[in-house]
C-alpha cells in the first residue's frame, strides 16, 4: 500500500470499532486505501505498528471516552512513538479524531479535544466536523465539531444513530478529499 488512511482505534464494546469502519468505508469509497489497527493485538484487527504510524498519509484515531480522556492503551501507545516526532514524519498530514461515551455529557467532548493534543504536537492538520455537516445540527446524540462521536446509553448499545452514522461518514470522505488534495 502506497498511501494510506490508517484508521487507529481502541474499542471494547464494539461502539468506538463500529465508527472506526464507517469512517474507513467512506475514505475508501473515495478512493483511498484504508488499514485498520488496534492499540493492542486483543482484537480482531491487527496491532499497530510503528511503521504504520510512518507511512499513513493521514489518520483518524478512536477511543472510547475513559473518565474523560482516551483509554489507556491509546495514551501508552503514542507514548513510544518519539522517533516518529524527532523525525517529523507526520507532520502536514491530515487527522481527526472520534470517540464513543456512555452518556451524553460524559466527557467526549473533552476527550476529543485530548485525543488532539499528540496529533498537534507531531505537526498534524486537525480536521473537525464543519457546520455544513447537517447532522451536526440535528443530532441528538454523538457528534461534536472536534471530532465524530457516539452515545452509547444505559444499554451501552453499540449501534450509531443515523445522525452519528453521516458524521462519521463525512469524517472519512473529509480526510480521503484532503489526502488527495495535499498529494
Ligand atoms: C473505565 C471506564 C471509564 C469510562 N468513563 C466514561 C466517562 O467518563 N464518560 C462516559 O460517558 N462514559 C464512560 N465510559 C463508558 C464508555 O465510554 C462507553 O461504554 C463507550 O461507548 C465504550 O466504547 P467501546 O464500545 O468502543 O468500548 C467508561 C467506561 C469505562 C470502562
Amino acid at each position: 500500500m502506497m498511501s494510506y488512511l490508517l484508521v487507529l482505534y481502541h474499542s471494547r464494546t464494539d461502539s468506538v470499532k463500529n465508527m472506526a469502519y464507517e469512517i474507513g468505508d467512506a475514505a475508501q469509497h473515495d478512493g483511498i486505501d484504508v488499514k485498520i489497527r488496534c492499540f493492542s493485538d486483543d482484537s480482531d484487527d491487527l496491532a499497530v505498528t510503528i511503521d504504520d504510524l510512518k507511512h499513513c498519509a493521514g489518520l483518524a484515531f478512536g477511543s472510547p471516552t475513559r473518565f474523560g480522556m482516551m483509554a489507556s492503551s491509546a495514551k501508552q501507545f503514542w507514548e513510544t512513538t518519539s522517533d516518529v516526532w524527532l523525525s517529523g514524519e507526520l507532520i502536514d498530514k491530515p487527522a481527526a479524531v472520534f470517540t464513543s461515551s456512555s452518556s451524553l455529557h460524559g466527557g467526549n467532548e473533552a476527550t476529543l479535544l485530548s485525543m488532539s493534543l499528540p496529533l498537534l504536537h507531531h505537526g498534524m492538520l486537525l480536521c473537525g466536523v464543519p457546520y455544513d455537516v447537517p447532522a451536526l445540527s440535528s443530532t441528538k446524540t454523538g457528534g461534536t465539531p472536534y471530532g465524530a462521536s457516539h452515545v452509547s446509553g444505559l444499554t451501552n448499545s453499540s449501534q450509531l444513530s443515523a445522525e452519528e452514522l453521516s458524521i462519521c461518514q463525512s469524517v472519512g470522505a473529509r480526510l480521503a478529499k484532503l489526502i488527495k488534495q495535499l498529494q
